[in-house]
């Protein structure tokens, strides 16, 4: 089949920045969704920009041109305009279907969004998750080949998070390919059919580690921290016990994890191996 998209040798960096891409090699097929893991400031943003065609690599070469649907990290529209004006305006820039269709498509994705306010909804007024139904329901409009989406999920409450896990599949089946970010690797791998990571500017497949597995590592942290583990990138499992919290982690995150767990005011009571029992250390990082 082939790519919609393809990008051989892509690297980025801005100005006289350091190296933000390199070297990343990348086919995008009809019909996959693929998902993009990564620490912040890994370069998602920028890889999905190139995607979009919205940014220009530094080096190396895309070949492709599909029409796209894009939702950036933040959502630029301040707008007096209504959500279903502001659709129905980017719709005729985009030279999308007729105008009345595509009043109907905008209200039909603002509906299963659930946009407060409804279509009328004036863009100023709206709060950080219903911006983002109107980013999304923009993304959407044309029926594009590609969707490139950054962090779709945020802010959303459950029930858009269904209605767009539904819209995401219904562009699938009718062939579209879509490409997400998101920091939560067990959330993207239960939405994508293949996940990538961004490591040190490279995209290699993400790690699927499950407990016992050699790519998994256990940290036990002692203390009172704030506990809201689950979105740390590269946690796998969180079991709590009376002052303690046990982490099942990507053993290449592990490090960032640490981190974290320090500034968050935990102590590092235990890390081993989740494959070997016998390699436990104690009090020492020094797994890899
Ligand atoms: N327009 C820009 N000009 C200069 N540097 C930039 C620009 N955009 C991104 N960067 C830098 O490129 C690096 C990667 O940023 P990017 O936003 O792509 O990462 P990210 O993985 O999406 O991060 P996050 O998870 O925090 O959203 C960062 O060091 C960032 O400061």
């Amino acid at each position: 089949m082939t790519p919609l998209l393809r990008l051989r040798a892509v690297g980025k960096r801005y100005g006289a920045g350091p190296d933000v891409l390199t070297g990343v090699n990348l086919e995008i097929r009809p019909g996959e969704v693929l998902g993009v893991v990564g620490t912040n400031g890994s370069g998602k943003s920028t890889l999905l920009r190139i995607l979009a065609g919205l940014s220009a690599p530094s080096a190396g070469v895309v070949d492709g041109s599909p029409s796209v649907g894009y939702v950036p990290d933040r959502f630029p529209a301040a707008t007096r305009m209504t959500a279903v004006s502001y659709l129905r305006h980017l719709g005729r820039i985009r030279g999308g279907p007729r105008a009345g269709d595509l009043s109907a498509r905008a209200v039909e994705l603002l509906d299963r969004l659930a946009l407060v306010g409804g279509p009328g909804a004036p863009i100023r007024s709206l709060s950080k998750g219903n911006a983002q139904k109107v980013a999304l329901a923009q993304a959407l409009l044309t029926e594009p080949e590609l969707l490139v989406l950054d962090e779709p999920w945020s802010g959303l409450d459950p029930a858009a998070h269904r209605a767009l896990a539904e819209l995401l599949a219904e562009s699938r089946e009718r062939g579209a390919a879509v490409v997400f970010t998101e920091h939560r690797l067990d959330h993207a791998r239960a939405c994508a059919t293949r996940v990538s990571q961004l490591v040190a500017g490279s995209l290699r497949p993400a790690l699927p580690p499950t407990p016992g597995d050699e790519r998994a590592v256990r940290i036990v942290l002692r203390g009172e921290g704030a506990d809201d583990w689950r979105d740390e990138p590269g946690v796998i499992e969180v079991a709590r016990k009376a002052g303690e919290v046990e982490l099942t982690v990507a053993r290449d995150q592990s490090d960032a994890v640490l981190l974290s767990a320090l500034r968050r005011g935990w102590s590092v009571f235990k890390l081993d191996s989740t494959a070997d029992d016998s390699t436990a250390a104690t009090g020492s990082p020094s797994v890899r």
